[in-house]
């Protein structure tokens, strides 16, 4: 039996029952899926719910409790026992709830970033997750893609891949598409397939998918690979340390308190289990799940807003960005090009119409053209052949395919009345594609007599000093100094009226001519100039000035000339009047330490080249910024790996550029960075939150304990209602904030210091002052009931134990805000609403519930006790919760 490879196109189209011009129809798709499977590589097994489950409890805290549990239980203590395990379990329960949640919403997140392929179903190509591709399917690839299968090529634009995932072989490979007699090839020498997972340097081609998923060569390594893990954020890294040094407290403490207690006479089984509650009073436990919660949820809602997180990390760096470098095409312009100016025998026609609607009319002076203008024909003629994109009728609108700049050249040809046929017109004999650091594309064409010629089209100030000659109404002339001065000048007056500029030029050539690239684009003849319009963002303009405000200064970096460049920023808003503008040839002649120096006035960086990206991000971080920076092409991945935050297009963005960014625009839009960084900001503010409202809670339970010893009394609570209100009560209500709404103001502070602690802007401050507070009424409550009623010592904890649960949820409150309570609406958060109620229910359940009173060691509360309770767990947010510090 032959393989893929020593077979024709036409034959393994054949084979795998496929029309290469139509592509497979959708009704075939899931028969062929089922037989042949999904095109996914299975290298990561599923955690089971159980094993989530089971590791819940391979806690250290929570194996400090069985043990107790275990100890409890063979000294004959059931009631206690039963109580841990109970509590244990619940807390469990909870962490698993947690951590499901968190689970799934990150894995949505893997198949959202997950790459895309373009195939071509039912005639028309689409675009769908490289996941669904099947055996059959024929897949166009273009440079910057991973291919999302094994391939037979059948089409090859100056092809070439590399395949050092496969091979280690870093050189690119150039492919071709007749098929090879010679058997037993390995796959790098196959050289008219593709493979999955290899990555497309070069030109563009056209494949049949032969194989998918772990059929592929790739699923062959892939099930010697090793499963990626999450990483861990910087932040979860500081709390993991924070929680060593928590643990270290702990157990000095509690050595503290065991020997005190049992000094003053307390039985020591009491004294060891009291130990035992407040090591993990002082542990916040919860800490970690709720992070990795809030962070996944907070991820979970940039989706919402159409931003998509690859690495968790970037959340938090987000918040911290002070620079943001922006593409200006299709970023913060919408990237839907209309030609509406053209310059052609030293004259300029204006053109009608809008968007890519294909009907319009030029005009001269004003005036309609009643006749055709000579070369006029031929230049919209030529800019259709040497032309990428095409256009598709639905309905009456036009849908484009391609590059939007190649559509508007294509769209100005349908108003001048020139056809599809037309564009057909000549043979294509060779392509030179367009990429940004050539800043233009050519082709070679023959036309029906057997002439050659060349067709060049490309930004005016590349192309201009390669016209010799230029084309008037009569006919070939040699381009003098002073005609290229008027070439100059009509680009300059079409980029201050922001239009994006456009030569294009010709050259015939001989049959035998070499068509080596560097010789052929040369001595051309300049026909005329394209200007076109590519509107802003509506949106982009309030979101440059909202970062402005937040302290974010943006920054527009793009291919495009000088002058439109410098204009669009004006219309945005962007540039300041005393700001810089910098082109790529000077930030040549820069040295870094010049570029440095100047680098905080500048704000556009016009005609650079994806190399200078680097330079540039390199610069901003010198001088301290943390900068994010977007990029769409192959050669912005440097850029983009380098930047602080990494941002890659959606839509327009590459494979490769994906891979290496952290952040995903789906919809392209600068205006989603600005909501990414808000939500970013938020998204640390909240865990703010919770780490002040839990720590502050723990030092309460402590400190209530540590006095009470230290003055000789009995314990105001017992160890089960510490551990109660640790792991019960206490995560529902930190989970909320995790929630919780953005402050009025995140978008109006400067950007966080990167370094900062957590604990910074007075956190610290304030966890241990609301702390000492909530200890102290918990303690007055205690020594209130106890003095009036002094026989019954269970009367007296549990209102000590309302009182601290209550203090804590109207702290709870307060810690929403930096500044003061009632800067905020309490009811604007309904999940915590609904866990502080849900907080309250657990604690009269505990205490008015009759089979759970011996286990708590809990009794029935009156009015006037109620009374005591409110007041005194008011006191701490009464005092403090005026104030800012
Ligand atoms: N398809 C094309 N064919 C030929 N020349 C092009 C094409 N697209 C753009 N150009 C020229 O190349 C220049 C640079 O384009 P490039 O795509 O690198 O940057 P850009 O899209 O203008 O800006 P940005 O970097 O903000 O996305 C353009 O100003 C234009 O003159
Ligand atoms: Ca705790």
């Amino acid at each position: 039996m032959n393989k893929w490879y020593q077979l024709s196109a036409s034959q393994v189209a054949k084979k795998l029952r496929v029309d290469i011009n139509h592509g497979l129809s959708s009704k075939e798709i899931d028969d062929r899926k089922k037989y042949y499977g999904e095109n996914a590589l299975q290298m990561e097994q599923q955690s089971a719910k159980f094993i989530l489950f089971l590791k819940q409890f391979q806690d250290f805290m929570v194996l400090i409790l069985l043990a107790a549990t275990l100890i409890a239980g063979m000294l004959g203590e059931y009631i206690d026992a039963i109580a841990i395990m109970l509590i244990v379990l619940l807390n469990g329960c909870i962490g698993f709830f947690q951590e499901f949640k968190a689970e799934k919403s990150l894995e949505k997140l893997k198949s959202l970033a997950a790459p895309v392929a373009h195939v071509l179903r039912d005639g028309i190509w689409v675009k769908i997750p490289s996941q669904d591709v099947v055996v059959g399917d024929i897949v166009k690839i273009s440079r910057g893609d991973r291919i999302p299968a094994d391939m037979r090529i059948i089409q090859s634009n100056t092809l070439e891949t590399e395949e050092s995932p496969l091979t280690g072989e870093s050189l690119p490979v150039v492919k071709t598409t007749e098929k090879i007699v010679q058997a037993g090839l390995e796959a790098q020498d196959q050289s008219n397939m593709g493979f999955k997972g290899t990555m497309v340097t070069r030109g563009h081609g056209v494949g049949i998918v032969v194989h998918v998923g772990m059929h592929t060569e790739m699923g062959h390594i892939a099930s010697l690979m090793v499963k990626t893990k999450r990483l861990i954020t910087p932040l979860e890294q500081r709390l993991a340390e924070l929680g060593k040094i928590l643990i270290l407290v702990a157990l000095s403490l509690t050595i503290l308190v065991v020997v005190i207690g049992i000094n003053q006479g307390h039985p020591v089984y009491q004294m060891f289990l009291a130990g035992v509650s407040l090591a993990v009073a002082v542990i916040p436990e919860g800490l970690p799940a709720i992070v990795t919660v809030a962070l996944s949820l907070g991820v979970q809602r940039m989706i919402r807003k159409k931003a998509i997180i690859r690495q968790l990390s970037a959340v938090e760096t987000l918040g911290t960005a002070s620079v943001i470098c922006s593409d200006k095409t299709g970023t913060m312009t919408e990237n839907k090009m209309t030609v509406k100016k053209l310059y052609i025998n030293n004259q300029f026609l204006s053109v009608s119409g809008d968007g890519y609607d294909l009907t319009g009319h030029f005009y001269l002076h004003k005036k309609k053209l009643a006749h055709d203008v000579p070369n006029l024909k031929r230049m919209l003629h030529y800019g259709m052949v040497c032309n990428h994109a095409s256009l598709n009728l639905k309905g009456h609108s036009t849908i484009i395919e391609g590059d939007p700049t190649d559509a508007a050249l294509l769209v100005v040809a349908r108003k001048l009345g020139l056809s599809e046929s037309d564009r057909h017109q000549f043979k294509l004999i060779k392509e030179i594609p367009f990429d940004s650091e050539r800043k233009r594309m050519s082709v070679v064409v023959e036309d029906d007599n057997g002439m050659r010629f060349l067709i060049v089209k490309g930004a005016p100030d590349v192309l201009l000093p390669r016209f010799t000659y230029y084309l008037t109404e009569s006919g070939r002339q040699v381009l003098t100094s002073v005609e290229k001065q008027k070439i100059e000048h009509a680009v300059n007056d079409m980029a201050d009226q922001a239009l994006r500029t456009l030569a294009i030029g010709f050259k015939p050539l001989q049959k035998n001519d070499h068509l080596n690239n560097f010789q052929l684009e040369k001595d051309l003849t300049f026909i005329g100039l394209y200007g076109m319009i590519d509107p802003p963002r509506k949106e982009v303009k309030e979101a440059i000035l909202a970062c402005k405000q937040a302290g974010i200064k943006t920054v527009m970096i793009t291919g495009d000339h000088v002058k439109t460049a410098r204009a669009i920023a004006k219309q945005l808003h962007l540039l300041p009047e005393d700001g810089l503008v910098l082109e790529g040839y000077e930030l040549n002649r820069l040295s870094f330490a010049e570029l440095k120096e100047i680098i905080d006035d500048v704000y556009v960086f016009a005609r650079v080249t994806p190399e200078h990206k680097l330079k540039i991000v390199k610069a901003f971080q010198e001088k301290g910024h943390v900068v994010a920076m977007t990029g769409d092409g192959v050669n912005d991945a440097p850029a983009i790996k380098a930047s602080n935050i990494g941002i890659s297009m959606g839509i327009s963005g590459t494979d490769v550029t994906k891979e290496a960014s952290s952040l995903i625009l789906m919809d392209d839009n600068f205006a989603t960075i600005k909501k990414a960084i808000e939500e970013g900001r938020n998204i640390y503010d909240n865990i703010r939150k919770f780490v002040r409202y839990l720590l502050s809670s723990n030092v309460g339970e402590i400190l209530v304990m540590l006095f009470a010893l230290m003055m000789a009394m009995p314990l105001p609570l017992i160890p089960v209602q510490i551990l109660w209100v640790n792991l019960v009560t206490d995560g529902l209500p930190a989970l909320a904030l995790g929630l919780d709404q953005p402050e009025d103001n995140v978008m109006e502070r400067s950007p966080r210091n990167p370094r900062e602690s957590i604990f910074a802007r007075g956190l610290g401050y304030k966890i241990l002052s609301r702390g000492f507070l909530i200890g102290i009424v918990t303690l007055l409550a205690f020594i209130i009931v106890f003095q009036q009623n002094n026989a019954f010592l269970e009367h007296a904890r549990t209102v000590a134990f309302a009182t601290l649960v209550m203090a804590q949820l109207i702290h709870v409150f307060d810690c929403r805000s930096d500044s003061s309570v009632f800067s905020r609406n309490p009811f604007e958060n309904r999940y915590l609403i609904i866990a502080v109620l849900s907080s309250i229910f657990l604690l009269l359940l505990v205490i008015y519930w009759a089979p759970l009173q011996p286990i708590f060691q809990t009794t029935y509360l009156f009015f006037h006790d109620w009374l005591l309770i409110i007041g005194l767990s008011m006191i701490p947010t009464i005092i403090f919760g005026f104030s800012k510090k």
